[in-house]
């Protein structure tokens, strides 16, 4: 199932997609897509259904974060080898965890601001993996019975404020709007395997980052076991699992970064496509 929200920022409705791709409101099954809904049993209920009973939406618009009420919004850095090659640091022995602060969340085709002052911000294309229900110190053969589904992120990030403003790398990576997450929250049995998902990222239509989730260091699994040996997860916690090479970052001689006016546009094979204009936060 693809579900998705559509709606202004407070005010979302839950909605699925049909095979036909038609829009189809979910508000007399439940009252939003959150982590206070977000279940199985949920999951099941709405596997059953006709979804030819329930209204068309005409005008889904604006479409929302696919998931609302997040909890957590928990990132792996440098999980691909090639990634970690191009930023000049070394391969990581153990995962990488930093945050996103959950006010950075944004639905997929919203603008992205560029924060005051900023002339550092990044792209990163990323797959999003949405828990399903609470687990600690989870075994790794049990990781993905956690997975209630899978999300397109892109794990906007400023430079500067990552990596030359002291401490760690989340000031740089949660500012307002730096992390869309959906257009759709697609159910975990619509993957058959995460780590053959091939993802991608372009910038006013030239193709920066191209690659599969195969190419991971630590595969989903691992990193749903890894860090749950650190905090409980909750069901709507998400975590986004580390992007390809082709940061602007990476570029060499001389990295580029996103100026306002540009357009981004990154998807994920069945997990859809995003795409944000950059505007200046003035
Ligand atoms: O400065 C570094 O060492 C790493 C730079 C980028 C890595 C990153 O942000 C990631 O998410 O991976």
């Amino acid at each position: 199932m693809r579900l998705l929200r559509y709606g202004i920022k407070g005010q979302e409705k839950p909605a699925i997609l049909d095979e036909k791709d038609q829009v189809r409101d979910l508000s007399s099954i439940i009252s939003d897509i959150d982590s206070t809904t977000l279940n199985f049993a949920l999951i099941n209920k709405l596997q059953q259904l006709d979804l030819s009973t329930l209204p068309i939406v005409q005008n889904p618009h604006p479409i929302a974060a696919c998931i609302g009420k997040v909890g957590k919004f928990i990132c792996i850095g440098l999980n691909y080898k090639e990634h970690a090659k191009e930023t000049g640091a070394k391969i990581p022995q153990e995962p990488i965890i930093f945050n996103k602060w959950t006010s950075a969340i944004s639905g997929a085709n919203d603008d992205v601001l560029l924060p005051r002052g900023s002339t550092h911000t990044d792209w990163e294309v990323e797959l999003g993996v949405v828990i399903g229900k609470a687990g600690k110190y989870i075994a790794q053969d049990e990781a993905l019975s956690y997975v209630a589904g899978y999300c397109v992120v892109n794990d906007i990030s400023e430079r500067e404020y990552q990596s030359h403003r002291g401490g760690t790398w989340d000031k740089g990576k949660g500012c307002d709007t730096f992390g869309p997450i959906g257009p759709w929250l697609v159910t975990y049995d619509e993957i058959a395997d995460p780590q053959k998902l091939e993802l991608w990222l372009e910038v006013d239509g030239k193709r920066y980052q191209h690659g599969n989730t195969d190419d991971m260091i630590f595969s989903v699994k691992q990193l749903i076991s890894y860090v749950s040996q650190f905090m409980s997860l909750q069901p709507g916690d998400i975590i986004s699992t580390g992007t390809p090479s082709g940061v602007g970052l990476g570029i060499k001689p001389d990295p580029i970064f996103l100026k306002a006016g540009q357009i981004m546009r990154l998807g994920i094979e069945k997990l859809g496509i995003q795409q944000q204009r950059v505007i200046s936060e003035d």
